[in-house]
Order: structure tokens, then C-alpha cells, then sequence
């Protein structure tokens, strides 16, 4: 009120506030301090803009019954609810139907049945039902200039589009009353349970990371016999892995394959059945440097930015992502998160820029990649990219790369040699394999190909996914390969015997 005054000195005389004191729930020495304040607020405003006919600011400071407060609200051209911090707050709404009147209050106003009726509405941002009054004038109350141009705007306004506001208001309030709130209660809560039933549920993780997902009774342990079983049935082959948290752990420090990942993949590349591909964010430089003894692999890097078929094979660059000019809109506003985020970094890719927070406070740092993940996602909305959330990363990366295109792309170059797969395997752990997932189970109902391949999608870790199978970790990935690298070359007899007879002596 006094920003308006001080603003708008034309309505110096003209506008009264007239500030209700609810009685306070509480008795705290915080709520003496508020009140306090208030009362002198008031004064100040009174002394500097009243005058013996003026008094800006009127106090009530008792208990008002519904009836006085309904006669202030049906007078008030203009209702302010400006908390900081509230619940859904009713107010907004009581003042709306009190300004629609009744046949009583029209006569107790001196108004005829037919006379335009308008309410002005300035609400906190803040207050829960302010997005529901879309005639109201929204207001953050930090920011008290706007609260003084919106009171100003408020009371100004043209008296048609003060009508038109009130139209709006008064149908939203009279079409949305308790029983409809009941009802739409209901609903939600029916369609939340309506699996329920069908659905296991799993307590994961400890402590502040533990979380209860409900999972469909098809999603199950990937069995070794099972897929071995598949694998020998069938000859072409397709197998894509993904590469951190699939065939090396998340957690592992060293991030270069084991000795067993790099055998079990060589020997998978051997089989002239199998086309075997690893299909990683990471960059082609490490890959190729860690996967350099596996000379038949296939690898995609970069989400398939880059690709290539074998170690003597080009690296192809995917031709959709030319355009790397949003990398220097991303840049500033990633370096922003990493400086007030201790121990994240930056990482720079050549199609994409990674914010990671694998070393930051776990929860500081989930925190703050949900607000860098909303950040970007709104100052790049006319941008060619997308942004996803990774494994303790933020990545903005662009439009039409992804795990899923390598997948799709692996798939139909099989079926233009004219070896449409009959086994698809695809493991991963992320949230970026979900998109391999979805394109290999596409594949399935394609007309292209002449018999639906037998299809494992699966994924690392239990937890609501496309894939239909998983795994516990990355311990039972690798030993998942080895199960299928041995059926595609089963020990010769007398190796097994020596075996066993070493580890007898043992
Ligand atoms: O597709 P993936 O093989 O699963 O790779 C995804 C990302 O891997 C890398 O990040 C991961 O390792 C980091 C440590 O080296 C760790 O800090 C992060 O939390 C992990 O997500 C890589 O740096 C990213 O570019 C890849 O997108």
C-alpha cells in the first residue's frame, strides 16, 4: 500500500486498504513480532499519506463474523492475497461469489438484479488456487513494485474488462465447487490404483535414496538358460551393451574394461553370426582406446554421433547434427551450476555438453540437476537439442541422436544384406537405453522383416523400464555373455577335464 501510494500519488484519497487480521493460530513470540510490525506499518502509512478525513490503511484486529466479512468482501473493488507461503486459500474464491451477490445483498446494495458485477484479483504466485483464476492478476510478493502496479492496474482497469474478468472468475468457482473437488479426488485416486493389483512392488535403495516402485508381473530375471537356449536356435544375430553401469560398474573407479569384459566380447565377435555393438554416451576416443583388442565390435559413441562397424572401418558422423551452435547458450548456464555446486564439472563432448555431479553432495546435487534439467529445457525450447537426465549427468545433446537411431540403424543394414535378424539383445542400465529398448521392440511388429526376432530388452538393476527383462548388476551381465559366448564356441572336451582336475588340486 505504501509502494502504491508512493507510486501512484493520484490515489492518494481515493483508496482505502482494508487489512483483515485473521486471529492467529498461534501464539508465538514470532506472531507478536508480525503483528507488532504490522501496526506500525499501518501508522507509518497513515501518518505520511492520511489526513484527518484519510486514513489509507484501516486495521481490524478481532474476530469479524462471516457476515461483516462477506459485506467488506461484496464492497471491495479490489481483493489482495499476497503470502509469501500458503495453502490452496479459499479468500480469492469467497470474494468472487461475494461480489456475484445474492437477490438479498442486491437490495441491502441498492443494486437491480441486472446490474455488471466485476472482481479484481491481485494473487501470490504463490498461493495454491492462483492458477486457477485465470482472470486474476498474478504477482511474485517479493517483488513489491509489481504488487504496487498490479493493485494500480487492478483498480484502473477499463469496467468491461473488469466484467469479462468476473464472468471468468464466478464460472471457474460455480462449476468447480466441493462436490466437483470430491469427484475429481475420486478419479485420480482410482486411476492411481487401477494396477495396483497387477503390480509388485519393490522396496529399493537405503536411506534417502530408498523408493517403492511398482513393477508389471512380466518383468523378470533375464535366465541364462533361457536366452541360451534362443542363441542357439538362431544365427543372425544382433547385440547391443551398453557401457558404464552395463559392462562397467557404475561405481568402478577405473572405468576401462576388465580383462573378462574384453574376452567375452571378442569371443561373442568371433561368432560370424553375431553383429555385437557397444552403444555408449562416451566419447570415440576412449572407447576405441579401451575397446582396441576387439577388432570385429562395433561401436557407437557419443549416443551415435559417432559409429562405426569394426576397428578397420571409418568412424561415420551422424549428418543430422550439424548446427552446434546452442552449445554456447549451454555452456554459461552449466558453468553457472558448477560453481555453486561443489565437485561438479563440465564435461565437453564434440556433439554434446555434459553437467556431472557424481561428486557433489547426493542430494544437493539431485537437486540441483532437476533445476539445471527445468533451466535448460526452457531457455532451449526453440533449439534443435534435447536435454536428459543420465546417471548423476545433465546432458544436452542434439535432436535425433540417440541409442534408439544406432539400434534402428544396426537393424535395417541386416535386412538390406539380406540377414534380417532372428535374436536381438540389448542391455542397458540408463535412462538414454531406454530409447534402444523402444526401437528394438518396434522391430518386432516391422513389416520389413519377414519373422519376429526372438527379442531380449533388458535392462541393469530392477526398476520401471521398456525392457521386459533385467538384470541385478554388472556382474550378471558378464556372466550372461559368457553363457552365450560359450554356446557359440563350446570348450572342447578335454580343456574341461584339465580344468577340472587343476581346480581339484587346488
Ligand atoms: O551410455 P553410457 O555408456 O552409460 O555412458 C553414459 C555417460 O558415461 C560417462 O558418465 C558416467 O561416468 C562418469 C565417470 O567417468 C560419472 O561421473 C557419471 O556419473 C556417469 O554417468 C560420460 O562421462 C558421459 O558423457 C556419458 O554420457
Amino acid at each position: 500500500m505504501e509502494q502504491l501510494l508512493q507510486q501512484h500519488p493520484d490515489l492518494q484519497g481515493k483508496v482505502v486498504l482494508v487489512q483483515i487480521v485473521n486471529p492467529a493460530r498461534g501464539s508465538g513470540k514470532d506472531v507478536q513480532e508480525a503483528k507488532r510490525e504490522t501496526y506500525l506499518t499501518a501508522k507509518r502509512i497513515n501518518d505520511v499519506y492520511g489526513s484527518p478525513e484519510y486514513e489509507p490503511v484501516i486495521l481490524i484486529d478481532r474476530p469479524v463474523p462471516r457476515y461483516e466479512k462477506t459485506a467488506y468482501y461484496a464492497l471491495a473493488e479490489c481483493c489482495i492475497v499476497n503470502a509469501v507461503r500458503d495453502g490452496m486459500n479459499l479468500v480469492p474464491y469467497k470474494y468472487i461469489v461475494c461480489r456475484q451477490g445474492t437477490p438479498y445483498m442486491d437490495k441491502a446494495m441498492g443494486i437491480t438484479s441486472d446490474s455488471p458485477r466485476t472482481s479484481m484479483l491481485v494473487v501470490s504466485e504463490f498461493v495454491g488456487c492462483s492458477p486457477s483464476l485465470s482472470g486474476a492478476i498474478r504477482v511474485n510478493p517479493w517483488d513489491i513494485e509489481a504488487v504496487a502496479d498490479a493493485l494500480n492496474l487492478a483498480i484502473t482497469m477499463r469496467e468491461s474488462e473488469k466484467q469479462l474478468r468476473h464472468e471468468k472468475h464466478y464460472r471457474y468457482v460455480s462449476t468447480h465447487d466441493v462436490a466437483y473437488w470430491a469427484r475429481s479426488f475420486m478419479q485420480d485416486l482410482e486411476r492411481a490404483c487401477q494396477d495396483h493389483y497387477n503390480k509388485r512392488c519393490w522396496g529399493i535403495g537405503f536411506g534417502l535414496g530408498f523408493r517403492v516402485v511398482s513393477l508389471s508381473p512380466s518383468f523378470r530375471r533375464l535366465c541364462i538358460e533361457h536366452i541360451v537356449s534362443a542363441y542357439k536356435r538362431t544365427n543372425r544375430r544382433a547385440i547391443f551393451l551398453d557401457y558404464d553401469g552395463t559392462v562397467v560398474p557404475q561405481t568402478s573407479i577405473v572405468k576401462s574394461p576388465s580383462s573378462e569384459v574384453i574376452s567375452v566380447l571378442k569371443a561373442l565377435c568371433n561368432d560370424q553370426n553375431n553383429s555385437v555393438f557397444i552403444v555408449s554416451g562416451r566419447g570415440k576416443n576412449s572407447l576405441s582406446g579401451w575397446l582396441d583388442p576387439c577388432e570385429r565390435l562395433g561401436i557407437a559413441a557419443e549416443h551415435g554421433y559417432f559409429m562405426r562397424w569394426n576397428k578397420t572401418s571409418e568412424w561415420e558422423t551422424h549428418s543430422v547434427a550439424d548446427d552446434l551452435d546452442w552449445k554456447s547458450i549451454v555452456e554459461p548456464i552449466m558453468r553457472l551450476y558448477a560453481e555453486t555446486t561443489d565437485g561438479s564439472s563440465i564435461e565437453v563432448k564434440e556433439s554434446a555438453l555434459v553437467w556431472h555431479h557424481h561428486d557433489a553432495d547426493p542430494d544437493f546435487g539431485s537437486c540441483q540437476a532437476k533445476e539445471l534439467l527445468d533451466h535448460l529445457e526452457n531457455v532451449l525450447a526453440n533449439e534443435p537439442v534435447v536435454v536428459k537426465r543420465g546417471q548423476h549427468i545433465v546432458e544436452v545433446k542434439p535432436q535425433g541422436i540417440s541409442k534408439g537411431s544406432v539400434a534402428e540403424k544396426v537393424l535395417s543394414n541386416m535386412v538390406d544384406q539380406g540377414k534380417p535378424p532372428d535374436f536381438v539383445l540389448c542391455i542397458g542400465d540408463d535412462k538414454s537405453d531406454e530409447d534402444m529398448f523402444e526401437s528394438i521392440l518396434n522391430t518386432v511388429s516391422a513389416p520389413t522383416l519377414p519373422l519376429a526376432p526372438e527379442i531380449f530388452a533388458c535392462t541393469v538393476g530392477r526398476k520401471s523400464s521398456k525392457a521386459k527383462y533385467y538384470l541385478d548388476d554388472t556382474v550378471d551381465v558378464v556372466k550372461l555373455l559368457q553363457g552365450l559366448a560359450t554356446a557359440s564356441c563350446p570348450k572342447p572336451k578335454y580343456i574341461e577335464q584339465t580344468l577340472v582336475s587343476f581346480e581339484s588340486i587346488i
